[in-house]
């Protein structure tokens, strides 16, 4: 029996607002429960607590205060969880052609404009059993080991899960890290790993949007050479970033040079942003948003710690049915089908948890 566990289990059945949240790679589960429903935002990034942060930054970042929450943490060691692959994708046609008729326009634009590359996602609905939230919270612990595996609840805003590949940002004193994400293929246990040129463009693109908009607000920045890495059943390229806030920087500053990058919108920004929102149909709300510890006392030392995570591979739930978000990088050399089968592969980090 996990204390932690059932603690926001009952939580969740008292119908109160409470966070957990496991890091990629370790064992520790923290929660943040809140005692009332009160709704609180953060602009300035300056309190602290844990933030979970819409996609867009024209509307709210919500913080559960640390002031105002019970914090548990507990070791949780989970047995690792093969992979399912047998999940049913029954998507009506109309689903997929939705789906291709926007990559190809979005082909159709970059080629015939400035824009160079767009992120382009759709919701995915999936109707579910009652629901169990801790069955849920513990295949994903089990499943996800190197990803942000989170279940987020507020009664006024929803039940969310996710286990994120994708850090936004950690910020340790004036020392930061980041990475750049992009460029996805499945993974069929090969040993030698070939990327093809859309991939690797895909995701220099992201790599360099990152260090221009860093360039400005800090010091010895560094670029990690490009490696593979594993986001459950699929592969995707990733280059580390760190590097030092300059004294006349801060959080705020770092978090908008960073949010959104070209891995969940595009570019240029603009662009690819009035493209998402003219042509994706659905509000993606807090998919693409990000999520995680701000300003926050991890150790209890006088160093605090923001530690965020893009919210990707994570859905909604209301009333039974599961909401899914996946989206995908399109460039100039995308195939449509390519990009629609991408998706489908997506779907799958949160389908295979479900009942
Ligand atoms: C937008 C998503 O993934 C991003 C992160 C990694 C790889 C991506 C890609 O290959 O397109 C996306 O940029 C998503 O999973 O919904």
């Amino acid at each position: 029996m996990n204390n932690l566990l059932d603690t926001i289990a009952k939580h969740f059945s008292n119908n109160l607002p409470f966070v957990a949240y496991r890091k990629p790679n370790k064992s520790l589960v923290t929660a943040f429960l809140l005692k009332d429903n009160s709704l609180e935002f953060t602009s300035e990034f300056t309190e602290s607590g844990f933030v979970f942060a819409p996609y867009k930054k024209e509307e709210k970042a919500i913080l559960f205060s640390d002031k105002k929450a019970l914090i548990i943490s507990e070791n949780i060691d989970t047995q690792e969880k093969s992979l399912r692959d047998d999940i049913a994708t029954s998507l009506v046609d109309s689903v997929r052609d939705k789906h291709i008729n926007i990559v190809d326009k979005a082909v159709e634009t970059i080629k015939t404009s400035n824009l160079q590359k767009v992120v382009i996602s759709r919701e995915e609905l999936v109707k579910l059993n009652p629901v169990n939230i801790l069955e849920i919270y513990k295949t994903l612990l089990s499943t996800y080991k190197n990803a942000f595996v989170y279940v987020w609840f507020h009664p006024e805003i929803g039940l969310w899960f996710g286990a994120t590949p994708e850090t936004l940002l950690n910020l340790k004193g004036t020392n930061f890290k980041t990475m750049s994400l992009a460029g996805t293929q499945v993974n069929i246990n090969k040993k030698d790993i070939i990327w093809k040129s859309k991939e690797l463009e895909e995701q220099q693109l992201v790599t360099n949007f990152i260090e221009t908009q860093l360039q400005p607000i800090s010091n010895n920045l560094i670029i990690d050479k490009t490696e593979t890495i594993n986001a459950g059943s699929l592969l995707h390229l990733r280059t580390k970033v760190s590097g030092i806030l300059s004294e006349k920087s801060n959080l705020k500053e770092l978090i908008r040079a960073l949010h959104p990058t070209p891995a969940v919108c595009g570019l240029p920004r603009n662009l690819a942003s009035n493209f998402i929102d003219s042509n994706e149909g659905y509000s993606r709300t807090f998919y693409t948003g990000f999520l995680g510890e701000l300003n926050f006392n991890v150790s209890k030392t006088a160093i605090r710690e923001t530690a965020l995570f893009v919210n990707l591979r994570c859905m909604k739930i209301k009333e039974n049915t599961a909401y899914i978000y996946v989206g995908g990088g399109i460039t100039k050399d995308s195939i449509a089908e390519k990009e629609w089968e991408e998706t489908v592969s997506k779907s799958k980090t949160m389908k295979r948890v479900l009942n």
